[in-house]
């Protein structure tokens, strides 16, 4: 172990390999290695090459895992990896949690913080007498539902290892209902949340007692827009020229696509909107087209902004012209939707997408796109629910609602940052070190 972390606390922090669920991670990370952490940031090599870290005491851990023809090594991220592949990946990590005992035996941290799609890890490290805190980067509505779906079903908790693999390799449509997600056996009574009370705080109270689980709130975990990468400054330049509030930002996550005749209704309804837009066109790796045979003649104009691939979403949300977010509901877009005050117009696809949007519909920060009973999308549905929540006037109830939450999380993060520092001292058995 170098001589920079020896007075440190090492935490091992070991991500699902979505782009969202790392980037969570980092963003904790960074917080924790403020307060006396030294962290290892463990992913695959096409996961960590995307990520950028100044802190000297964030170290990033290659995990290798096995190359197929059908997973190549670039297709070790969820992000843009074709649907059907995801069960291979999450196999492939399996197959990877031998070299992964190797890291945490070379390694040896004080705590292994770890995500809910690898149930090997808590148990491995309990075999080397490392604790385990389980972190949700999701809120805790969704797995207040699906531990009432385990309740009802009679399964106990915590759940064993092999009764995570057998329901997530049954289960192609891999909804959060088939991925039971908590209580992992080998990890301790404490789970770390992304979330915080003024958001869920009943749904937070609940889920500790359903999952017997002493919950810390970790807050927003939003990434400074000024530490995004910003090779399309177009983007700004063209935002600059739009009214306060007037532009609506349209994007779907790093892993969600829209099906054709879904992105034809919704650009349809878009135009019927009369809004301006920017929408981030994106496609799995190997689908691309181009934004001329995805979209309707005469969608973009000066009206709209297509942006293909990547968009710096955080510079784009916290920019003024920016009036309100077409979005799939992911969790880490509804938390920097949230910061940044701008009212979402929910479009949500699957996992907790659809719980994540009947709780902005509760708390009154968005409003959510109907679908026909067939699933589809209707063009007057979507210009009526964009024209709702970009055009009402600026005191109207969702955008008051959102920008009174986002004032409420201006400084939100710290003070959790220090309920979280204390329960992993304690969790480590370092408290009498005076470690604060
Ligand atoms: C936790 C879980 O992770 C998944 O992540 P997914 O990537 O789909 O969506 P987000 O959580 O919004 O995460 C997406 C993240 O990618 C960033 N981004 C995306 C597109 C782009 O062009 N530029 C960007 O910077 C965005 O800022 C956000 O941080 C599932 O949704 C799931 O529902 C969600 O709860």
């Amino acid at each position: 172990m170098d001589a920079t972390n020896m007075s440190k606390i090492r935490v091992l922090m070991f991500p699902w390999l979505a782009y969202s669920h790392i980037q969570s991670f980092l963003e904790l990370a960074k917080k924790l290695s403020k307060r006396n952490f030294y962290i290892y940031l463990c992913s695959t090599p096409a996961n960590l090459a995307h990520i950028k870290v100044k802190e000297p005491s964030i170290q990033l851990v290659e995990l290798l895992l096995p190359s197929t023809p059908e997973l190549p090594p670039h297709h070790h991220t969820t992000k843009g990896l074709p649907r059907h592949l995801l069960s291979n990946l999450m196999k492939a990590l399996d197959f990877s949690s031998c070299s992964f005992s190797e890291i945490l035996t070379r390694l040896k941290p004080d705590l292994l913080i770890s995500d809910f799609l690898q149930p090997w890890a808590p148990a491995k490290a309990l075999t080397l007498n490392i604790p385990t805190v389980q972190f949700m980067v999701s809120g805790a509505m969704p797995y207040c539902h699906l531990l009432n779906i385990l309740k009802k079903s009679g399964t106990a908790l915590p759940l064993r290892s092999n009764y995570i693999h057998e329901r997530v390799y049954d289960s192609d449509s891999l909804t959060l209902g088939d991925r039971p997600l908590l209580c992992l056996e080998g990890s301790s009574n404490v789970m770390l949340i992304r979330s915080f009370r003024e958001l869920e705080g009943k749904y937070i109270d609940e889920l500790s007692v359903q999952a017997m689980k002493k919950i810390v709130l970790v807050g927003p975990l939003v990434q400074d827009p000024s530490e995004e990468e910003n090779e399309k400054t177009e983007i700004i330049e063209w935002l600059n020229k739009k009214n306060p509030s007037s532009v609506l930002f349209v994007s779907f996550g790093s892993e969600c696509y829209l099906s054709k005749e879904d992105k034809e209704e919704l650009a349809h309804g878009i135009l019927l909107s009369n809004v301006s837009f920017i929408w981030v066109l994106r496609f799995p790796q190997g689908e691309k087209i181009s934004a001329e045979e995805a979209l309707p003649e005469g969608i973009t104009g000066e009206k709209g902004l297509i942006i293909e691939g990547w968009a710096p979403q955080k510079r784009i949300l916290s920019h003024p012209s920016i009036g309100g977010f077409l979005s799939h509901c992911g969790w880490a877009s509804i938390m920097e939707s949230m910061k940044f005050g701008v009212p979402i117009v929910a479009m949500p696809m699957h996992v907790d997408q659809p719980s994540n949007a009947k709780l902005l519909e509760e708390v009154g920060i968005g409003l959510k796109i109907k679908r026909e009973p067939s699933g589809k999308i209707e063009r007057e549905e979507v210009a009526k629910v964009v024209r709702e929540a970009m055009l009402e006037e600026p005191g109207g109830p969702v955008r008051r609602k959102s920008r009174e939450l986002s004032d409420g999380m201006k400084d939100k993060g710290d003070e959790d940052i220090g309920e979280v520092v204390k329960e992993l001292v304690k969790l480590c058995g370092l408290e009498a070190n005076g470690y604060v």
